[in-house]
Formats: C-alpha cells, sequence, structure tokens
C-alpha cells in the first residue's frame, strides 16, 4: 500500500506532544549541557582493555614482544583519554544528582583532572590485574576437563570472559567511579548470561563452568580458588526498609563463600550473614540460608524416582 501522505502530516503535532511529556515527565530523561558516560564509549573501553590484558587474541595478531610496545602504548595511550573523558562525565553527573547543576561550588571543580587522575589510577592496576587473570585462567584449565588449554579458554570461555569484566568493573568501583562499573557489567551479562555486580569482593583462582544464568550480588565474597556452575545464585534474602519504608542500602546483603568451596549447578545461597565454610561442597539445586561449616557436602535429598520401561 502507498504512504499515505495526508497521515504524515500529523507527526509534527505527534511529536510536540512527545516533547511535551519531556517536561511533565522528567525522572527518565536526562535533557541539558552535560554528556552523561557512553554505552559504546564504554565497551570500546572493554574491548582495548581486552587487547592489552590477553594481547595476541583478539583485535591484533601478528604480535611478538619486537613490536608489542609500540601497539600496547597506543592502546594504553587512547585508553588514558577515553577512560579520562568517560570517568569525568560520570563523576559529573554523580555531583549533579548529589548537589544539583546550578551549585556554584560545581563550577570550581576540574571534573576532567579528577577523571584523569582517577584513569591513570585505574591504568596503573593493569599488571596485578594480569597477575589475577592468569590464576582465574588456570582455574578454568585444571577445573574442566573439557578444556584443551589456556588458549581455548580465553578464547571461548564466557566465565573468563565475564571474569576479566567483573575484574576490570571491581577495580572502577572500588575507586567509587560512578555508572562505568555498573554499565561494564551489564554489557558482559548481555554477552555471557553471567551476572556480577560489580561490587562483589572474588579472590583469585575463579571459575564459573558454563555460567549461563549466573548471578552473584553485590556484597558477595568470594575467596581464593571457588568454582561455580550455571545457574549459581549468591544473593540477598530479603530487603531492611528504613522507617520511612525505603529499602536501606549498602548492607552486607549477600553470602561470603570461602577458599575451595564448589558450588554446583542452579544452587541458591541467599543472606549477608550465610557463610559457606572452606572447601565445602554445595551439590546441584540446594537452597541454602544457613551457614555451612568447612569441608561439609550439602546436597537435598534425592526424591524417590521411579523407573519403567518405555513404551
Ligand atoms: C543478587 C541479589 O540478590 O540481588 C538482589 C538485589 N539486587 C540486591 O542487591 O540485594
Amino acid at each position: 500500500m502507498a504512504t499515505d501522505f495526508r497521515l504524515k502530516e500529523q507527526l509534527s503535532a505527534l511529536t510536540d506532544r512527545i516533547v511535551d511529556s519531556y517536561q511533565d515527565i522528567g525522572s527518565i530523561n536526562h535533557l541539558g549541557h552535560c554528556p552523561l558516560p557512553s554505552t559504546s564509549a564504554v565497551v570500546e573501553i572493554i574491548n582495548d582493555l581486552k587487547e592489552i590484558l590477553y594481547p595476541g587474541y583478539r583485535r591484533r595478531q601478528n604480535l611478538h614482544l619486537g613490536n608489542v610496545t609500540y601497539y600496547v602504548g597506543d592502546l594504553v595511550d587512547g585508553l588514558h583519554d577515553k577512560l579520562t573523558q568517560q570517568i569525568s562525565r560520570a563523576l559529573r553527573y554523580d555531583y549533579d544528582q548529589k548537589h544539583g547543576e546550578d551549585c556554584d561550588q560545581r563550577r570550581l571543580i576540574d571534573f576532567e583532572a579528577r577523571g584523569q587522575q582517577e584513569a591513570i589510577r585505574f591504568l596503573d592496576s593493569l599488571p596485578d590485574m594480569r597477575r589475577i587473570l592468569a590464576t582465574d585462567a588456570q582455574a578454568a584449565y585444571d577445573g574442566d576437563p573439557a578444556a584443551s588449554g589456556l588458549h581455548e579458554i580465553i578464547f571461548c570461555y564466557p566465565g573468563l570472559e565475564a571474569v576479566t569484566v567483573h575484574r576490570i568493573a571491581h577495580q572502577l568501583y572500588r575507586q567509587r567511579i560512578p555508572l562505568i562499573p555498573r554499565m561494564m557489567s551489564e554489557y558482559s551479562h548481555s554477552l555471557t548470561g553471567i551476572d556480577i555486580h560489580p561490587g562483589a569482593t572474588i579472590g583469585p583462582s575463579f571459575f564459573i563452568d558454563h555460567g549461563t544464568g549466573v548471578v552473584i550480588g553485590e556484597t558477595c565474597e568470594i575467596g581464593t580458588g571457588v568454582k561455580v556452575y550455571q545457574g549459581v545464585t549468591l544473593g540477598a534474602l530479603s530487603f531492611a526498609k528504613d522507617g520511612e519504608g525505603n529499602l536501606v542500602r549498602g548492607t552486607k546483603r549477600h553470602p561470603t563463600i570461602r577458599d575451595r568451596v564448589v558450588i554446583y549447578a542452579n544452587a541458591t545461597i541467599l543472606g549477608g550473614g550465610t557463610i559457606v565454610g572452606e572447601q565445602s561442597v554445595v551439590g546441584a539445586s540446594v537452597w541454602l540460608t544457613k551457614s555451612v561449616p568447612p569441608n561439609t557436602m550439602v546436597t537435598i535429598e534425592t526424591p524417590s524416582l521411579r523407573l519403567r520401561e518405555a513404551s
């Protein structure tokens, strides 16, 4: 059917109504002269960082010790600029949220300079981050007989992908950078199906096998050498409210998982006071809201099964 151009004439009135709604419903638009961090820039930062953390595996091949310094130097230089811009935007946004855009004090704050300081501090953390990521990749190899080697893990494993982005996001979270850590973790969540809040503290040699549906909450603490399978939730049990009925934020809501614990598929472990002692094993589909001593196996009773010949 051909376009009816008389109907198209309604579009300008319709657009006016949409724009009017920006005044009536201001809570879900950001109009003004101070840009927010950009999702595409944050994704670009993650991809540049992966080039630095795992050189030779992704965009640029034929890297060797003779040319890698030039390649990484160029990336570090570009990341300095991108991080400075995105972090300063996030800091300005946060300030405006707390004090309002018109606050006199705001003109005196050099958000760009603060953004640069935080960018340098972040870049400085990369060698240590590589050291920990090497333990994560090794834990995947040691924990999965299906893995043929570290190359396969670095190319293919969603668990390592999610943990890599988590270690990046967690560093920025520790630096108290607003918004960007969560933008990163949700990007990684969309790629892998693994949802790790940037606030979660995770020790070295962490391995998530398969990973789809794993959820790890903000105040979760995970020790060294922990292994979890798909569908595991390390979550909050209930939400405390203040006298006015608002949710209390910032309390420890998620469990503590000590060293060398293994948690099998679809187990749900909830509550800030729940501690799984070291070297314990939590079986598949267990629902756990109480602490478990070290070296303990927790399983659910197997329901009795009826076996008959299939017709
Ligand atoms: C992982 C989880 O329990 O999340 C619930 C809620 N978002 C919280 O952080 O408490």
